[in-house]
């Protein structure tokens, strides 16, 4: 990528490309990239949307792949010169066994560095997790802290833990003085067309006649972030990652946008208020006692119903834990690096969401 070759055609390897942040991250590529000669999206389930993809001047590649498999991974790196890793497996609910979570999350982000060492790819851009500082087991509120803020970290959940370890694993590149340039970016809870919880607690909604009902206080700030502009991160710091090495290399950045600081139901209520759910209460109408209780039950129900099903409900110990601690970000780490800057304002995101929401929310999509 010398300046002799500024019109070179640059190779560019999504995993996770299906997800609902990759599907955002692979539009958003094919519509900002300009120096876009090939994507190659990978993923273990491909999505049919592809297919209307490959009609249009940027060569797409669909790779069906695993990335817990080394041998796929280095094939599907091959050639390229930029990797964004968003391949993950998002849990906390307990549907997948915390060695499955570490496979998918550690060896399979161990899997793309050795790839990209391997095969000569020089940079490499890691979608990590807020869950990597924190809420912490303790409950100590982040409140609108950045990259810099100290926060002790204490993990124990397989999820965290997992994020915490391959973002660990990034940094340590950095150390060994590798070729490969790699920063790793750390969304709060993404949301927007394709968030599988939102459309969930609509569903809800609807089957309560319309109502949801208040369970958490509304003084409990949850940092959210719109996914186009995560996805936007992710194009912005893929290409400058070249130009910037010198500061981005081994940095990490937290995503955010110009996203309300709000409870995490407040928030919803933003996106679902306007699809006809009311939420009730201005307090919480479940005393906190009962909700742990409701949330210990249902770990022991998980345990029990094992064999015969999985049962993984929304509430348990950890994500109650989760909506109930304050932690918010507010930083701006990602414009002076970088030069990013939100490119969907919170009117957009909230007006995309609910679009999104009231055309797919009540169908089986
Ligand atoms: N959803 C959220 O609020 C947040 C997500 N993240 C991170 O963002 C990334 C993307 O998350 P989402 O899009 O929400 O999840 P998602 O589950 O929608 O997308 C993950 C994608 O990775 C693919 N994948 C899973 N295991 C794989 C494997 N073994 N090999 C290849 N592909 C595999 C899945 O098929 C899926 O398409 C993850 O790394 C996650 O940890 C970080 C912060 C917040
Ligand atoms: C499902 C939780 C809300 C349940 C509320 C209750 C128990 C009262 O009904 C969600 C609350 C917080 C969410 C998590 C958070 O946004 C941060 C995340 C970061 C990630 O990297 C992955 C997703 C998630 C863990 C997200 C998951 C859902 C919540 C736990």
């Amino acid at each position: 990528m010398a300046d002799s070759a500024q019109a070179q055609k640059l190779v560019y390897l999504v995993t996770g490309g299906c997800g609902f942040l990759g599907e955002h991250v692979v539009r958003m590529l094919l519509q900002r990239e300009p120096r876009l000669g090939e994507l190659r999206v990978f993923d273990l389930h491909l999505g049919p949307w592809l297919e209307e993809l490959k009609t249009g001047p940027v060569r797409v590649t669909a790779i069906q792949g695993d990335v817990t498999q080394a041998h796929e991974v280095a094939a599907a790196v091959a050639g390229a010169h930029v990797v964004i890793h968003t391949a993950g497996l998002v849990d906390v609910f307990g549907r997948a066994s915390p060695k499955t979570i570490h496979e998918v999350n550690v060896q399979g982000t161990r899997n793309v560095i050795e790839a990209c060492v391997q095969t000569g790819t020089r940079f490499l851009v890691y979608t990590s997790s807020m869950e990597v500082v924190g809420p912490n087991t303790k409950g100590h509120p982040f409140y609108r802290g950045n990259e810099d803020t100290p926060y002790e970290a204490v993990h124990r959940h397989p999820y965290p833990c997992s994020k915490a370890l391959a973002e660990w694993l990034m940094g340590l590149l950095v150390c060994g003085g590798l070729p490969l340039v790699t920063c790793a970016l750390r969304p709060t809870g993404i949301y927007g067309e394709g968030h599988q919880i939102m459309r969930d607690f609509y569903r809800q909604g609807l089957r309560l006649g319309g109502r949801l009902f208040r369970a958490i206080p509304a003084s409990v700030e949850h940092g959210r972030v719109y996914v186009g502009n995560v996805a936007w991160m992710h194009v912005l710091a893929a290409r400058e990652l070249e130009r910037r090495a010198a500061r981005m290399g081994g940095q990490v950045y937290f995503c955010y946008d110009g996203s309300p600081y709000k409870s995490y139901e407040d928030f919803n209520m933003e996106f679902l208020g306007p699809c006809g759910l009311r939420l009730v209460g201005t307090r919480p109408l479940v005393p906190y006692w009962l909700l742990v209780f409701l949330a210990a039950l249902n770990v022991l129900l998980q345990w029990l119903l094992r064999p015969l099903l999985l049962y993984a409900p929304l509430l348990n110990p950890y994500t109650l834990a989760m909506a109930n601690t304050t932690f918010t970000v507010s930083t701006d780490k990602a414009q002076r690096h970088f030069g990013y800057e939100p490119l969907f304002s919170w009117e957009d995101s909230r007006t995309r969401t609910i679009l999104w929401v009231q055309a797919t929310g009540g169908s089986a999509q």
